[in-house]
């Protein structure tokens, strides 16, 4: 594939990407705005209908207040109890006349003053608290009105009457753009006292009798979908003032935030595919660097031995790469290794690397065939069909071929246990490098063809050392001895080390005690 061609359908790519993600976080950030908004609007009509109903209420406690004092009234209406009603009637413009009515229903006098004959209504209630009954037309007002009453302990009731007109203002619906209809409702029979607006019924829920608060979304007998909210009065809960909203206009999001979530939508596409084709890029420009290094031959091997510490014998040695960098200078490995095994050089770089050692190591190997050469190999590498023709090349001119592998490399790519195995039946030496840092369960050390341990620095530099590493390796040892598995112990830096370590058994050795890292001239002169 054309570097041209990979950049186009990584490009595709990018933005399928960018977009399956932009529309997966816009798609839930809607769903949020939507549930935002839904709860928001549903609050504001729920504070429209506190508001009528906090009215309503402080009106009907004010009356109910003078009502409860009525005990006092005398019930011989004598012009006192006359102007006490009137004046009542004066200071809450909610009221139009105050009447009493005796035990069998004649109503003795009201705020206009004494009746002569009085006026026989209906018996009253004897019913404790507050209670409303109407609309009814009286003879006096000629306008329709609630009667709100309360009977004494007497038996005489004491009664207001509020004209519907009242109602109009605090139920006025011209100041609730948000609502359909308000009603005061009898909430044991659903029937509207007073309304505005479109009163239709919730279908499918029976709401009545409504004791408590209720909120309702749905259809309703005309056709239409609403949101109630409904709420029996405090001060007389016989009554209940419900509110209606349209769930359309509930449900729909505001301009406003459309336009801000398609800003924010286009935003996060743009943005995300500029990262991809940015990472991409540098992925590219990486590789494009390393692969430029290589075939500018500024990548060099360098070879650490391996020496029998018993007879001070190079056994071997490690190959390592470096890099002269035209301006860095010598990089160490580890600044290009994690990133060639990321964007794919390590493929390149490897068999670069082995060509390179090849023609570097061929008198020595030829010279010395128990000389053992050992690679440093990630599992990717194993599912490279070029890097495993290298590598069997190598095994024919190197007859002491080790790869090196961590416990991560071999635990986690299902598909490199049979390539191991049949490098093994090649007589490739297979090794476990920085062994002992790994995470987990050893069993695997049974299952695959391992020959060779080499001890993790970290727990040759706790020898002499009271830390936590320093009991670990007597275990590594003793198990790698019950395994029958060979070891060399890496980063072997001191006299003490290296005596240690042969004391328990572990001969070869590889380390700055011995030798550094050298290249080829110096490794020839030792060998
Ligand atoms: N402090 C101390 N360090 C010592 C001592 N003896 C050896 N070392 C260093 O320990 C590292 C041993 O290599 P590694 O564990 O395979 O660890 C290697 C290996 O994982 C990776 N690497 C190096 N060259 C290659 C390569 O050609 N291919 C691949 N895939 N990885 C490589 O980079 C890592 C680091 O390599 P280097 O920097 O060359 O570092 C080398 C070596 O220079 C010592 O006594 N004291």
């Amino acid at each position: 594939m054309t570097q041209g061609n990979h950049s186009l359908t990584d490009r595709i790519k990018n933005i399928v990407v960018a977009w399956l993600i932009s529309s997966l976080l816009f798609g839930l950030l809607a769903i949020f705005v939507y549930v935002q908004q839904k709860d928001a609007a549903k609050q504001s009509v729920q504070a429209a209908s506190e508001l009528i109903r906090l009215e309503l209420d402080t009106q009907l406690r004010n009356i109910d207040r003078f009502l409860k004092q009525a005990e006092q009234l005398n019930q011989a209406c004598d012009g006192r109890t006359i102007s006490l009603m009137r004046e009542q009637v004066f200071v809450n413009p909610a009221l139009s006349e105050i009447g009493i009515v005796d035990q069998s229903g004649r109503l003795l006098c009201n705020s206009f003053g004494r009746l002569e004959p009085a006026v026989q209504t209906t018996e009253p209630i004897k019913q404790p608290g507050l209670r409303y009954h109407g609309p009814i037309i009286t003879d006096f007002l000629q306008v329709p009105a609630f009667v709100l009453a309360r009977t004494r302990s007497d038996g005489f009731e004491v009664n207001a009457l509020l004209p519907t007109s009242w109602l109009s203002d605090t139920l006025d619906i011209t100041r609730h753009k948000n609502l359909a209809f308000i009603a005061l409702l009898d909430g044991d029979t659903g029937v509207p006292i007073f309304l505005r607006g479109q009163y239709t019924l919730p279908l499918g829920e029976v709401i009545f009798p409504m004791r408590d608060e209720t909120e309702f979304e749905g259809g309703f007998d005309d056709g239409t979908q609403k949101y109630i909210f409904a709420r029996p009065l405090a001060a007389l809960p016989q009554l209940t003032i419900m509110v209606a909203s349209d769930a359309k206009q509930l449900s729909t999001i505001k301009p406003v935030w459309l336009l801000t979530l398609l800003l924010l939508y286009c935003a996060s596409l743009v943005g995300l595919t500029m990262l991809l084709n940015h990472y991409d890029r540098r992925v590219l420009s990486s590789r494009a660097l390393l692969l430029g290094a290589i075939s500018r031959q500024e990548l060099f091997n360098v070879y650490q031995p391996l020496v029998d510490a018993t007879t001070r014998e190079v056994v071997g040695v490690e190959v390592l790469i470096r890099w002269q960098h035209p301006l860095e200078g010598e990089l160490s490995p580890a600044y290009f290794i994690p990133e060639a095994e990321r964007d794919g050089s390590i493929q390149e770089l490897s068999v670069y690397q082995i060509e390179k050692a090849l023609s570097e190591l061929r008198t020595i190997v030829q010279s010395r065939h128990n000389f053992k050469v050992s690679f440093n190999v990630n599992g990717y590498l194993l599912t490279c069909p070029d890097y495993l023709k290298m590598l069997h090349q190598a095994n024919e001119v190197i007859p002491q071929l080790t790869i090196e592998l961590t416990e991560r490399d071999v635990l986690s790519q299902a598909q490199i246990h049979s390539v191991l195995q049949s490098l093994v039946e090649q007589g490739v030496e297979i090794a476990i490098d920085d062994f002992g840092t790994g995470y987990s369960g050893l069993h695997y050390l049974q299952s695959f063809s391992i020959d060779l341990l080499k001890i993790d620095q970290t727990f040759v530099a706790s020898i002499g050392m009271d830390n936590l590493q320093s009991p670990v390796l007597n275990a590594v040892i003793e198990m790698a001895n019950k395994l029958d598995k060979k070891l060399i112990a890496e980063g072997v830096e001191t006299a003490h080390q290296a005596e240690y370590l042969s004391r328990q058994g572990v001969t070869t050795h590889q380390g700055w005690y011995y030798y550094k890292a050298m290249p080829i001239h110096e490794l020839k002169q030792i060998c």
